[in-house]
């Protein structure tokens, strides 16, 4: 078995893993990914009992029990960049061995539900309303990096949105990618909407956001609200899922992302308070993953 070396997997002195700072037995199966770090506290509220809990930078976790079950609430920060150091770093603590520095023989599965918000691209996908992801556009071309992406993918899918878009061969390439089939089944229920959603690498432009700097494709939103596949069509822009899933597939993880929808982009409006939300999502997603 190949030895990872120190300049690969940093392993900080106290043993916990470089960025999030989370020693392998200190990580619950279960995990809550939220982006705002201030969000961790709102989500731990839930738990009776803290076992562990750190932070670094913008990860900030704690380790907890919920209603007898251990649960580890992470925050992200924005963006998938982000998300290739949290998903790589997450399947090390469960998968390589920290003392030899070797993937171990047995893998290990984690549940990961992305609890975030998000910006409605569909009339009807009002602001407060719960958006479960069932598929994942990524226009952040992360798991282009990764050999292996393509089997993960749904090409189908990835070619009728580049041509029904006209998208530009100067970016990145999009991929879809698909949340795990036994955690939307878990997550399913009356008040949560299904949808396709894009993750993108930026708030502004790349949702088609014109503040002062014009874009380089004016009419993308109107042609992805417009597009459809396979009786799907594009529901909502946040910026992390299409990393998680993608990552996920690739590692053997199992991954849901499931969003308040804040904003309406087509009615232009925006939530009075969407924390509120938040919050009872919160509690739905920790009572369904505690079954
Ligand atoms: O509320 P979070 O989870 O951070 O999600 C959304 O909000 C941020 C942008 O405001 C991005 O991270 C986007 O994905
Ligand atoms: O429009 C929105 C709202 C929240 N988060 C996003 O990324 N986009």
């Amino acid at each position: 078995m190949i030895r990872i070396p120190e300049s690969e997997l940093i392993i900080n002195p106290d043993g916990s893993i470089f960025h999030l700072h989370i020693k392998p037995k200190e990580l619950a199966e279960r995990i809550i990914l939220v982006g705002d770090p201030g969000r961790v506290d709102m989500v731990a509220g839930f738990f009776e009992q803290i076992l562990h809990e750190g932070a670094n930078r913008e990860f900030v976790w704690k380790t907890g029990l919920f209603k007898g079950t251990a649960f580890t609430v992470v925050s992200t920060g924005i963006g998938t960049d982000n998300i290739d150091i949290v998903l790589n770093e997450l399947d090390a603590l469960v998968n390589i061995d920290f003392e030899t520095r070797v993937p171990r023989q047995e893998h290990k599965t984690l549940k990961i539900v992305r609890i975030g918000t998000s910006g409605s691209l569909q009339k009807d996908l009002p602001t407060d309303s719960w958006l479960l992801s069932e598929k994942a556009i990524g226009f952040d071309g992360l798991l282009n990096f990764y050999e292996g992406r393509k089997e993960v993918c749904d090409a189908d899918f990835e070619s009728a949105f580049v041509a029904s878009t006209g998208w530009l061969s100067s970016l990145t390439a999009p991929y879809v990618i698909n949340a795990d089939a036994s955690l939307l089944q878990a997550l399913n229920g009356d008040q949560v909407h299904k949808g396709v959603t894009i993750s993108a690498p930026g708030f502004y432009g790349p949702q088609g956001r014109v503040v002062r700097l014009p874009i380089a494709m004016p009419d993308i939103n109107e042609k992805i609200t417009a597009f459809s596949w396979a009786d799907r069509r594009v529901t909502n822009y946040e910026m992390e899922c299409s990393a998680i899933y993608g990552l996920s597939a690739l590692l053997g993880h199992q991954a849901a992302t499931v969003c308040v929808i804040i904003a309406n982009r087509l009615a232009g409006t925006y939530s009075k308070d969407y924390k509120q939300q938040v919050k009872l999502l919160v509690e739905y997603v920790l009572n369904n993953l505690n079954r």
